[in-house]
């Protein structure tokens, strides 16, 4: 096993010589972790501890909206998958194996975040799995890696019931005990039909919940078409009649994809209307989430990366750039406004995600920047080039 080190943080004050979006080269100077300025390249007056951009792209820090912190082994010698390929059995083989793999545990998180700033992450929000075998350890250890960065990474709980509420007596109260701590802003839910088998019950249980703790929710959704999007239509209901606007988050959401066109439009104006978000990791193996669609209809959405090695799959590098790229390419996404659109869902429009107004370079701005060798967004997309220098919150946290 890799130990992993404690994060190496280094103030600074300013970014000498970077383009945002791919503009003219400008200086962006930071003090206490926000951006107090964006002066032409060359004027800023001369700080204490600067670094020199070159002349490379600047981004807003990638946001990865939808991670699994808790459940990887990173770190550890690989391990071949064993798990059956349903919901189901993927949660029975996790279960059955993840003490064995230290999971969860500090050191585990651990790796994962910093594979996660390493890709140019500065924003997570994370489920992690609350059930009557972990009881709330899961969110302690996460709580415990994110420490390590002494507020510099931003990194959001949602209290997930990996492996179901209902049918798990005691997960309700687990989910009430975790709403109740600070790191935690959202509970999650899963597959409220085909895991609970109950979807009025699960959802009455889990906006409930919300609704009188004040938290919000970010439910995983894989359950397909018209099942999926009864189980939407039950989540939009339940945000009107208890004030959860704009605090309810579908994570996968297949069935949207799923659906014919105009009953998709129907549903992507109801969930608008009430504010209700969509994640993706952008399957490989499905429909992607129509971005022009959702797009015209208001309805906000954000790229995660999903588990990364772990019990689920071998899978993921913990790159969120990396998934906007596959999103991209299985979208069939070529057009250079698009593109930019997809950079953006990645990064500056995924603000409303971990609870930002604005998320961007801007004066004011949190001062989360990724720097990467590319002439634009577009082409940063398309190659996915390695993140040269890592800010977050005004602190150097990668240098590559
Ligand atoms: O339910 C899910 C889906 C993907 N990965 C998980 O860990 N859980």
């Amino acid at each position: 096993m890799t130990p992993v080190p404690p994060p190496a943080m280094l103030d600074i004050t300013c970014l000498r010589r970077v383009r945002p979006w791919g503009g003219d080269p400008v200086d962006i100077a930071m003090d206490a972790g926000t951006i107090t300025a964006i002066a032409p390249a060359g004027t800023a007056p001369i700080g204490v501890r600067e670094f020199d951009g070159r002349g490379l792209l600047a981004l807003p820090g990638i946001v990865n909206a939808h991670a699994h912190v808790d459940k990887s082994w990173w770190g550890l010698r690989w391990q071949s998958y064993g798990g059956e390929g349903s919901t189901e059995g993927r949660i029975r083989h996790e279960r059955a194996e993840r003490e064995a793999l230290g999971i969860p545990s500090f050191e585990r998180s651990a790796h994962v975040l910093r594979e996660f700033v390493r890709h140019g992450t500065t924003a997570i929000r994370t489920h992690v799995d609350v059930d009557d075998g972990i009881g709330l350890r899961g969110i302690e250890a996460v709580e415990q890696a994110a420490a390590a960065y002494e507020g510099a990474l931003d990194v959001r709980i949602v209290a997930f019931p990996q492996d179901g509420i209902l049918r798990r007596p005691g997960v309700l109260d687990l989910l009430r005990d975790a709403a109740g701590r600070p790191s935690v802003d959202r509970i999650g839910g899963l597959d409220p039909a085909t895991i609970d088998r109950d979807p009025v019950g699960q959802i009455d249980a889990i906006t409930a919940l919300a609704a009188d703790t004040g938290v919000g929710i970010d439910i995983h959704l894989h359950d397909p078409a018209e099942l999926g999007a009864f189980q939407i239509e039950l989540l939009v209901d339940r945000a009107a009649r208890l004030g959860l606007q704009g605090r309810i988050n579908i994570a996968h959401g297949f069935a949207v994809a799923q659906l014919e066109p105009a009953r998709r439009r129907d549903l992507l104006q109801a969930m608008s209307d009430v504010g209700v978000t969509m994640t993706t990791v952008a399957p490989l193996r499905l429909p992607q989430l129509p971005l022009a669609e959702l797009d015209e209809a208001g309805v906000r959405f954000a790229f995660g990366t999903d588990g990364i090695r772990d019990l689920w799959s071998p899978y993921g590098t913990g790159d969120t750039l990396g998934i906007a790229w596959q999103y991209a390419r299985a979208a069939g996404i070529v057009r250079d406004d698009d593109l930019l659109r997809v950079v953006q869902l990645a990064t500056s429009a995924a603000a409303w995600s971990v609870g930002r107004d604005t998320h961007d370079l801007v004066e004011g701005a949190r001062a989360d920047i990724v720097l990467v060798d590319a002439e634009n967004p577009q082409d940063a997309l398309v190659r996915t080039p390695e993140r040269a220098l890592v800010v977050a919150g005004g602190r150097v946290l990668h240098v590559a």
